[in-house]
């Protein structure tokens, strides 16, 4: 990689400052359910589809930022306001930026809050539906779960674009459904249906078109039960499990904090017993 890409890199706020200017839309957090430890990211780009523009990247960043600070977070919800999740990345970015150069912010910036995202302490859910294309099934799958309503259309589209992955999905979705699947679904391009999407091992759910929130707050809601920090706690234990005796150091070290915390003592108190009616 020469000096000048490297210097680009680097400087992550310099590409979110120059991004600022390029498109429209908005990524929000809401904070509606953040009492109960769930917050929410909506994609809003009406005018095209909820694609990801210059100045969402940007925004999404924000989000990601406040997340890293929220001590009391046990999940996060990334959704799209209107009738899909996301049509991926603005395309009239990529056409008005064909240089190296171009291609360089438009994919640094997401590859660096993707990241970012997947290492908050919180897990995540993209609750996806309608067409979820390109950029957008990349930041499908760098969530922990995906939840599919029943009309979504979900495709890896890059490949017809004359692109691969810009955002990190190749290596995501190898870790997720294995080699032979995901570069089946890279290779073909091909819509994959709500059904699908759960049958081969991208959605851990389908919700109902006309519902789809509410039934992936209640799916969420069954995964916030414990604890803020045994629930945080997981969350780093299993997304830092690559490197197994790493990964064994890693759960201890989360282990030992929470021995003898008060949620431990109170549940110890209550005697629970864990499977009704068990003898
Ligand atoms: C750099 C790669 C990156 C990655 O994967 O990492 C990418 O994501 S590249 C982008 C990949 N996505 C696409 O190619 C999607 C192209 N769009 C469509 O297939 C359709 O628009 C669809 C299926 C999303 C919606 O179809 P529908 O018939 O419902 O609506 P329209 O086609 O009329 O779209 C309405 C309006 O939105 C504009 N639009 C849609 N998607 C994008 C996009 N990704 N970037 C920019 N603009 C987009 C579309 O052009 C229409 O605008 P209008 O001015 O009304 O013609």
């Amino acid at each position: 990689m020469d000096r000048n890409t490297e210097e680009i890199l680097v400087d992550m706020d310099q590409i979110a400052f120059n991004m600022l200017k390029h498109g429209d839309g908005e990524i929000v957090l809401l904070e509606t359910y953040c009492n109960e430890g769930i917050a929410i990211i909506e994609i809003n780009n009406p005018g095209k589809r909820n694609a990801i523009s210059g100045k969402m990247m940007s925004d999404f960043r924000n989000c990601i930022t406040k997340l890293e600070s929220w001590k009391q977070g046990k999940a996060v919800i990334i959704l799209g306001r209107g009738q899909n999740f996301c049509s991926g990345g603005d395309l009239d970015f990529v056409k008005n930026h064909p240089t190296q150069k171009g291609g360089l912010y438009f994919s640094t910036l997401m590859r660096d809050i993707l990241k970012r995202l997947e290492q908050l302490p919180l897990f995540s859910v993209a609750l996806v539906h309608g067409a979820t294309l390109g950029g957008g099934t990349e930041v499908a799958v760098a969530c922990d779960y995906i939840l599919v309503s029943e009309d979504v259309k979900f495709a890896f589209v890059q490949g017809k674009l004359g692109i691969i992955t810009a955002w990190g999905a190749a290596t995501r979705l190898t870790k997720a459904i294995g080699t032979k699947k995901a570069l089946d679904l890279l290779l073909t391009s091909r819509i994959l249906t709500a059904q699908e999407c759960l049958d081969i091992g991208l959605a851990s759910g389908i919700v109902t078109e006309e519902n789809k929130l509410e039934d992936c707050l209640e799916w969420t809601r069954r995964r916030t039960r414990h604890s803020c920090n045994v629930t945080r706690a997981f969350k780093l234990a299993v997304s830092q499990s690559n490197l197994f005796d790493e990964s064994l150091r890693n759960e201890l070290e989360l282990f030992l904090p929470l021995w003898g915390c008060p949620e431990n003592r109170e549940a110890l108190s209550k005697n629970i017993k864990h499977v009704n009616g068990h003898k």
